[in-house]
């Protein structure tokens, strides 16, 4: 099995939803909106990559889960955390059994925002968010998200992927075979989202590009170097 959880542990992580750590999305002043300037790539049927879309304000929050994920727990709310051997979601963190906190509120906000920008998905209330660290050498097999509910799979609800840090080169296609996958590169800030029939589409990272990242990013939060990947999904 190739899963990003495997390469990190310690950054892997799964929430639900409750408070605000950041700015209300829907208070930004016109023309400070992140869909104002986002680039919109239809990459196959409901595929699609929101070039640019996050804030650099929201960027820099999104870079600091140990912080967000502690503010989040003092709030008590029981989130889920996946288990990757398993392959179930559950109340606490496996490799420690710390429990599982909930995901901010403006970062579901932002994931729905960019769901909607895309208007190719039906909507999502994000129960779930996986955050992955990538070191500069972390790379992730091709394979298929397929660990929520039946009826999450069944009505090809979509994930939503946001890119923070390091560019990542990301492969997909209709099978594990990487020599016939296509390349794309995420950069810090971008949203991809599948849903419907490319919901199984395997995909995985094979390289991530060292000193990429904004040097504002790593200025703001002290970044090590490498890429953090979330992933909002509906259980
Ligand atoms: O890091 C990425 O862009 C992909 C992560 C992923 O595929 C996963 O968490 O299942
Ligand atoms: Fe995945």
């Amino acid at each position: 099995m190739s899963l990003p959880f495997d390469l990190c542990p310690n950054y892997q992580e799964s929430t639900k939803a409750k408070t605000t750590l950041l700015r209300d999305p829907k208070k930004r002043k016109t023309g400070e909106s992140s869909t104002d300037t986002a680039s919109v790539q239809h990459l196959r049927p409901r595929m699609v990559l929101l070039k640019g879309f996050v804030k650099p304000e929201d960027q820099i929050e999104m870079a600091k889960p140990q912080e967000w994920r502690q503010a989040e727990l003092m709030d008590d709310v029981p989130g889920k955390e996946l288990d990757p051997t398993a392959r179930s979601y559950g109340p606490t963190r496996p490799f420690d059994g710390a429990q599982a906190p909930a995901i901010p509120d403006a970062f579901k906000m932002i994931a729905q925002t960019a769901n909607s920008t895309a208007s190719e998905f039906s909507q999502i209330n994000p129960d779930i968010c996986i955050v992955n660290y990538y070191t500069n050498s972390g790379k992730l097999g091709l394979h298929q998200d397929k660990d929520e509910s039946e009826s999450s799979l069944t009505k090809g609800l979509p994930f939503i992927s946001i890119s923070i840090g390091d560019t990542a080169e990301f492969l997909f296609g209709d099978t594990r075979d990487k020599d016939q996958a296509t390349k794309i590169n995420l950069e810090s800030g971008d949203v991809l989202i599948l849903g419907g029939e490319s919901r199984l589409l395997f995909h995985g990272i094979s390289h991530v590009k060292t000193n990429s990242a904004p040097s504002w990013l790593k200025e703001e939060t002290g970044l090590r170097p490498g890429r953090i990947n979330l992933t909002f999904r509906q259980y």
